[in-house]
């Protein structure tokens, strides 16, 4: 089934289980699913599997990072498993992220899209500083938005705050947005944040939620609230 929404909701869950009774509550027909490295790690790709037998499509985040051939290897072994949707860091650099599209293309057939991470939306300006940055958080996104354009991937993992910018300068490129947070949702740990309708309005394509529908007391009204605010 080829779902037309743009909702993702991140099932970040403990076990195997408690992602398949988080999913029961979701409807494949309003949103993906995405694993990401929790779940993977505990559930591995039986995990992926019950989803997809459950119709949803599954984006995995698991932002691959390392060496070219070792990072491409991974992407490849994503694909063997039917996702939507991989990711990589894009600050593994270009002949990283060239590699990863490489393999996919030699593979042939049906294959993810390969979205490359830019700068997690948990950063701001004193978190780059710290790690030897100094630059703001949407120009570090535009160059690296700028490698991805180059190793031709399909998308970027960006802030919806970016959105704008990203579009005017890479209007080829899908734009895949976590830190979404409706109104008046606790932020947690993210610091570049949106709102659902802010966050398409500024050109998103695909936006990722989590904690405030999975932490729900209802997830699928939650869910559902957020579908009503986009429509
Ligand atoms: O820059 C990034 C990249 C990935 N994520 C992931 O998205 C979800 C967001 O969950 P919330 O509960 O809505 O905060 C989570 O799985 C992250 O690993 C991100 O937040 N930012």
């Amino acid at each position: 089934m080829t779902c037309q929404t743009p909702l993702i909701v991140a099932l970040d869950c403990p076990s195997h289980d408690a992602a398949l009774v988080m999913a029961e509550r979701l409807d494949p027909t309003l949103c993906r699913v995405k694993v990401g490295k929790e779940l993977f790690t505990r559930a591995g790709p039986a995990i992926v599997e019950a989803l997809q037998h459950k119709g949803f499509e599954v984006f995995l985040d698991l932002k691959f990072h390392d060496i070219p051939n070792t990072a491409a290897l991974a992407v490849e072994a994503a694909a063997e498993l039917g996702v939507w949707m991989v990711n990589v860091h894009c600050s593994g650099g270009l002949r990283m992220l060239t590699a990863c599209r490489e393999i996919l293309e030699r593979r042939g057939g049906k294959r993810p899209l390969l979205i490359g991470v830019t700068v997690l939306t948990s950063m701001e300006q004193a978190d780059l500083r710290d790690i030897g940055l100094d630059v703001e958080p949407a120009r570090q996104v535009l160059r690296l938005a700028g490698l991805a354009e180059r190793a031709g991937l399909d998308g970027l993992v960006c802030s919806a705050q970016e959105a704008a910018a990203l579009k005017q300068q890479f209007a080829r490129l899908q734009l895949v947005t976590p830190g979404i947070r409706p109104a008046g949702s606790a932020a947690d740990d993210q610091r570049r944040i949106l709102t659902p309708a802010q966050a398409l309005r500024a050109g998103a394509d695909f936006l990722v939620i989590g904690r405030p529908i999975t932490q729900a007391s209802d997830p699928a009204q939650a869910l559902t609230a957020v579908v009503a605010e986009l429509s």
